[in-house]
């Protein structure tokens, strides 16, 4: 009956990744938590929509190339996503007793605990595939393709599930006045301290000093000094920690020996429909193919020449994936990140988020024809004219 089960299972996958995932606005979560709150109408809509996001995943990851599908750790993962579709669809989405629902809540935070290492598991798939072989040219573009795809619908997945365990589980940690991980009044300048004081903890702890942090707060919509919008703290929080520790690390180390070093300036600005927030250091900055490299995962992943011994203990050792996935958590909800470095002086990085609730509406990927041809067109030659000393092999000089 393994075999009976398993073709149930690709039957399942096959029913629900035809369905698109359906995107929702922090403007629809919010109306949703505050108006009708219904647990039985929240039950119903995920009872469909889980299974989508998670077929439409599963669908995606077996357009990868045969010998990554096949590393321990991708098949590790790809199991989880099988394993928690299942346990979904055995709800059935009809009549569902209070029992039920009940039950629903425990499966969904059994879910949150199964996929709580995807990140770093998928990762390692990665790395064990980087180093069983060189990837042909254009395995970087499908794999930055798929990995962006997929951890931005695991953002999606999980906001879907949190919001639905705090709104009705029984989970004892409730943000007063946030509905589930929404903050209706965020205070953005707080939540950027709050991420450069995290930063300032760890650096200090290794580099005995900290740059201090300069922020100037501009609100030009409303006549206050104050700059909220409906938002997710929580990805703000991890999108600033993570550009705190490259500014400060930067600049820690631009200065060594210095007693001062200059500060982390910041400015944050909320225009009619965009909020701005530019974290400005004086690191010396990099040359902007360095910075492009800062978002690809396989550089990221590629196996580093062994770093000095400080790099273990070196908290804010960058060249993890947290560039990539703060990037994915700012366009996740319409926004996005940018980094601008003066190569010899310092970089700035943007983070832009929507002003308006309505218009932060949720990034999620689909599986279909489009996704397909991306995993199976070949990488196209450039058509550009590359100068001599780059001249790629497979062209012939002519003159020698
Ligand atoms: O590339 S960066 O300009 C840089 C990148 C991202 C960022 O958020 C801030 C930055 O400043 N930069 C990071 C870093 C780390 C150690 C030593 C030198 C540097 C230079």
């Amino acid at each position: 009956d393994y075999a009976r089960n398993e073709n149930a299972l690709q039957r399942m996958i096959e029913y629900y990744s035809r369905f698109s995932p359906t995107p929702l606005s922090l403007r629809q979560f919010l109306d949703f938590a505050q108006k009708s709150g219904d647990e039985k109408r929240s039950f119903k809509w995920l009872r469909q929509e889980l299974p989508t996001r998670l077929a439409n995943m599963v669908k995606e990851m077996n357009r990868l190339p045969d010998g990554l599908q096949a590393m321990p750790s991708t098949q590790l993962v790809t199991s989880w996503y099988q394993q928690s579709l299942e346990e979904v669809i055995d709800f059935d989405q009809d009549n569902a007793n209070c029992r039920d629902l009940v039950e629903f809540n425990k499966v969904l935070e059994g879910i949150i605990q199964r996929h709580r290492n995807v990140v770093e598991t998928m990762a390692h798939g990665i790395m064990e595939w980087n180093e069983l072989q060189k990837h042909p040219e254009d395995g970087q573009d499908k794999i930055q393709y798929f990995l962006d795809r997929f951890y931005t619908s695991r953002i999606g997945i999980r906001i879907l599930i949190n919001q639905h365990i705090l709104l009705f589980g029984d989970s004892p940690v409730r943000q007063p006045d946030f509905y589930g991980t929404i903050d209706p009044k965020c205070d953005v300048p707080m939540v950027v301290e709050d991420a450069y004081n995290g930063a300032k903890f760890l650096c200090e702890q290794y580099y005995l000093g900290a740059p201090a942090l300069d922020i100037d707060v501009h609100n030009q919509i409303e006549e206050s000094s104050e700059v909220n919008i409906i938002y997710v703290p929580s990805h703000l929080h991890h999108i600033c920690f993570e550009l705190f520790k490259n500014s400060m690390r930067a600049t820690m180390e631009r200065y060594p020996h210095a007693c001062d070093v200059p500060p982390v300036q910041v400015r944050v600005t909320k225009g009619k429909s965009d909020l701005g927030i530019k974290i400005s250091d004086a690191g010396g900055g990099a040359s902007r193919s360095v910075t492009t490299r800062w978002f690809e995962y396989l550089y990221s992943t590629a196996p580093r020449p062994p770093r000095s011994e400080d790099a273990r203990i070196t908290p804010l050792a960058g060249y993890g994936y947290g560039l990539p996935i703060s990037r994915l958590y700012a366009r996740y909800l319409g926004g996005d990140l940018e980094l601008q470095s003066m190569e010899g002086h310092g970089t700035d990085a943007y983070v832009y988020l929507k002003s308006l609730s309505t218009a932060a509406v949720e990034t999620v990927p689909v599986f279909n024809s489009t996704t397909n041809e991306q995993y199976r067109r070949p990488h196209l030659t450039g058509d550009w004219v590359v100068p001599a000393n780059q001249k790629l092999k497979q062209f012939r000089n002519p003159f020698n």
